[in-house]
């Protein structure tokens, strides 16, 4: 099976056009309790870094100081809970969510994952969002075509156990764009299925690969937190307005470039502040 793989010439234009930060777009990405905001924090960071306008934090207020002493530029709000999420997207201006990195499997990672998807705004769901949405079918359920969902294998088989079985540990290429688009269309939303060979598929079949592999090969992002970064980096992309399949397939090139440009040592922090490298690479 032949497969359109990303390449730099297939991105769209990524340069930042004029206009103030709120034409930008702005990213609310959602965190969980203390000790376990890093995730949260690494996302926004990438967001910000690949050119959205602005990024908030939505914070549990426990976690309130812990975010607070370690982000400047992102901002923080403190969401207790989903009727604080509700109120803080009465502002429109928050065109992009992320949520999942970090967010804790409890009621309120349920709730706010649940009034993520009923906003109808763009969103990322990553990490934890996914492992809420396999244990409920009525979030299941409430997934559109603004979604991207970006599982790792293990988020896979919990999300699509059948099709996931049905591919055995089959490594074809094949096997797992198959797998891909047969979740995108299940679930009617983009499938960014994370590994060495990463695979996005949209709903309607459209489907692109990215093999991390010969010149393209970035071992170092084996590394906790990197699939983090690249939540915030396609987070950041909706909220610029890329449409989400262009969104997740850039991130993809960007993130496996950025640990590519830094090479060995690398660790999830640095990811985003190599992008700035990346993209004026990108841009000459
Ligand atoms: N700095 C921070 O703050 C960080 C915070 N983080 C946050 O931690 C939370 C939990 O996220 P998580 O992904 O670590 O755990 P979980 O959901 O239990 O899944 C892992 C299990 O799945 C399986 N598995 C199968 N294939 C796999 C694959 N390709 N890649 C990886 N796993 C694979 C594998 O099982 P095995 O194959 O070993 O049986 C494994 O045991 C989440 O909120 C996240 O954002 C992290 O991002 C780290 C940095
Ligand atoms: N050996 C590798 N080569 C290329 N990319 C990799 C490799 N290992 C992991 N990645 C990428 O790194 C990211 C890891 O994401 P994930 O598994 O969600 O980690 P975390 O939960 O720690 O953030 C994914 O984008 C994945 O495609």
């Amino acid at each position: 099976m032949t497969m359109p793989t990303i390449t730099r010439e297939d991105l769209p234009d990524l340069g930042k056009r004029s206009g103030h930060k709120f034409d930008h777009g702005h990213v609310l990405v959602l965190s969980g309790g203390p000790g376990r905001t890093g995730a949260a924090r690494l996302a926004a960071r990438a967001a910000l870094r690949v050119g959205a306008g602005l990024v908030t934090l939505g914070v549990s207020p426990s976690a309130q100081l812990e975010v607070s002493m370690q982000v400047t530029a992102v901002m923080l709000h403190r969401l207790k809970d989903a009727g604080d999420l509700i109120a803080l997207l009465e502002d429109k201006r928050l065109n992009a969510l992320c949520a999942g990195p970090g967010l804790g499997l409890d009621h309120r990672a349920a709730d706010l994952v649940r009034t993520v998807l009923d906003s109808g705004r763009a969103c990322v769901l990553d990490a934890d969002a996914l492992t809420l949405i396999a244990r409920d079918p009525a979030l299941r359920e409430r997934l559109h075509d603004s979604c991207v969902l970006t599982p790792h294998g293990g988020e896979f088989a919990r999300l699509f156990p059948d099709i996931a079985a049905a591919c055995g540990d089959d490594p074809a290429i094949g096997t797992k764009v198959t797998a891909t688009r047969d979740a995108a269309a299940r679930v009617g939303a983009v499938v960014l299925f994370k590994g060495v060979d990463t695979v996005i598929a949209s709903p309607d079949g459209d489907c692109a690969v990215h093999s991390a592999r010969g010149d393209r090969s970035a071992p170092w992002l084996a590394t906790a937190g990197a699939g983090d970064v690249l939540a915030g980096i396609i987070g950041g992309l909706l909220a610029r307005g890329f449409k989400p399949s262009d969104a997740a397939r850039a991130a993809t090139w960007l993130h496996v470039s950025c640990a590519i440009n830094f090479g060995p040592g690398l660790i999830a922090e640095d990811l985003p502040d190599v992008l700035p490298a990346v993209l004026r690479d990108l841009a000459s």
